[in-house]
């Protein structure tokens, strides 16, 4: 049964959630306050890099069951049964998630929503908003996390592991949840706050799990093991999965380091002391200096005046985001250092602080005196390596992602590291 909806926010989670609702039979009307963006997308252009995204979009404008509207008021008509909410959260200053985009998305549409209707919050949100925020609307609130992730959003929303729907008002809970019938997902009907739990817990849990494992593989670095074959052998344990055992840089993007953080504020305000979640949050930052070292080893020594090429900028692969990317914060620490750097990232253009930004990755390389890759772009891998080796002015590639294959590198005569395996040379 088609159902009519509105979307308020059109950015990664908003856009893939608006597009996704239309393929899914439903009418979707879909508000920005970026009066630019909502023009672009009434042309049917999508400005993130979402495989599959550009063509759900042209598909429900041609359909007519997906339409984009200026201001969050405009998407609200007296038939609207859902409001998702769909805008940002960001890390305030002490840490806490910044909720004035929700509340003023409420203020602005409280009035106009039809009875009947429901609220559900697809922002990531703390623990007892949908009940501090019920005032402001005469409609119940859902909470209704999402889990998508970057770069395989369109994917992940159409073939979710739960949908998750939570509010004193069960009721509207279903009627949330039973937007996604189609997918035939297990649906679980919670209540508001124990929904709001689950985006973070997921979140944290996967946060510290990273940690873990980049710090598993500081220490074989130390004491002679391979991480690969370590997180290899953990992984065959069904208990602990082989998903997000890979070590890199440390872990970043528009969610992780946000989420932590505001999980760890709420557990100061319960008078929890949450520990292992400070210390996961902690070794990240550790890891990220750690890279810097290695980096600083590369280049005999000293970082000033070195020029260093970087092979990816995007806080991982198959994503144009550099939200909270560790490799712009790498690349920050090593211009303060006062590096030189030329970086290449396959899906960045334009121009960037610090450092010369190419089109081209024998670009990027060209007089550096160390090679780093920091996103795990699969063309890397099959870069010419004896060209490389033949442009560079030094001849170590730090490999944070465990991406390039050794055999390539050792026969290009060069030297290359990754975090928590055996170092190698031609
Ligand atoms: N990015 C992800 O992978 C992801 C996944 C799950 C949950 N989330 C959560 O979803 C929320 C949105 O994240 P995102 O990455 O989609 O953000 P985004 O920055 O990509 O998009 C947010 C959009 O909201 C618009 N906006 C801001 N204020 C508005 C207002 N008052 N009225 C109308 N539009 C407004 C912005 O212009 C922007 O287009 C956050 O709470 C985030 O934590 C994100
Ligand atoms: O084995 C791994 C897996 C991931 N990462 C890093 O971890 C970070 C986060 O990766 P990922 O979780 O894939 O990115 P997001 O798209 O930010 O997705 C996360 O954040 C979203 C927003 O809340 C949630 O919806 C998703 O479920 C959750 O996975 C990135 O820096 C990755 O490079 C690793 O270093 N090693």
């Amino acid at each position: 049964m088609q159902r009519k909806i509105a979307v308020v926010g059109t950015g990664y989670v908003g856009l893939t959630t608006g597009a996704c609702l239309a393929a899914l039979g439903h009418h979707v009307v879909c508000a920005d306050i970026d009066s630019a963006k909502v023009d672009r997308l009434r042309q049917g252009h999508v400005d993130i890099l979402e495989p599959g995204l550009d063509e759900l979009v042209t598909k429900g404008l041609a359909a007519g069951n997906l339409e984009f509207v200026l201001g969050a008021s405009n998407a609200v008509s007296p038939d609207t049964e859902v409001l998702f909410l769909c805008v940002p959260t960001p890390m305030g200053a002490d840490g806490a998630a910044d909720l004035r985009a929700v509340e003023s998305v409420l203020a602005e549409v409280g009035d106009l929503l039809p009875p009947g209707c429901a609220v559900a919050t697809k922002s990531t949100v703390p623990v007892g908003t949908a009940e501090r925020l019920r005032h402001m609307v005469n409609v119940p609130i859902v909470a209704n996390p999402e889990f998508l992730r970057e770069g395989t959003a369109v994917d992940d929303f159409l073939h979710p592991d739960r949908i998750v729907v939570g509010s004193a008002d069960r009721e509207a809970a279903q009627r949330v949840g039973d937007l996604y019938a189609k997918l035939q997902a297990p649906t679980l009907v919670l209540d508001a706050a124990s929904a709001e739990m689950v985006k973070y817990a997921a979140n944290c849990f996967l946060a510290v799990k990273l940690s873990y494992v980049n710090a598993i593989a500081q220490l074989c670095d130390r004491v002679g093991a391979d991480v690969r074959e370590v997180t290899e052998g953990m992984g065959l344990d069904p208990r602990i999965g082989r998903s997000f055992l890979k070590p890199g840089p440390g872990w970043g993007g528009s969610c992780l380091p946000k989420d932590t953080n505001a999980l760890l504020h709420v557990a100061e305000q319960a008078g929890l002391d949450f520990g292992l979640l400070r210390s996961a949050i902690e070794q990240n930052e550790r890891q990220q200096e750690d890279v810097v070292a290695r980096i600083r080893t590369a280049c005999d020594g000293t970082i000033r005046g070195a020029r260093i090429g970087l092979l990816g900028l995007a806080f991982k692969a198959g994503t144009n985001d550099l939200r909270d990317s560790p490799a712009i914060r790498i690349a920050d620490a090593l211009v303060a250092e006062g590096a030189e750097i030329t970086a290449h990232d396959p899906a960045i253009t334009g121009e960037l602080p610090g450092m010369r930004l190419v089109d081209d990755p024998y670009e990027a390389v060209k007089g550096a005196i160390a090679v780093v890759v920091l996103t795990e772009w699969p063309e890397f891998r099959t870069l010419d390596w004896t060209r490389v080796a033949e442009l560079m002015d030094g001849f170590t590639v730090v490999d944070t992602r465990d991406l390039l294959d050794g055999n390539d590198l050792g026969k290009a005569g060069l030297r290359w590291t990754a975090i928590g395996r055996p170092s190698g040379s031609g």
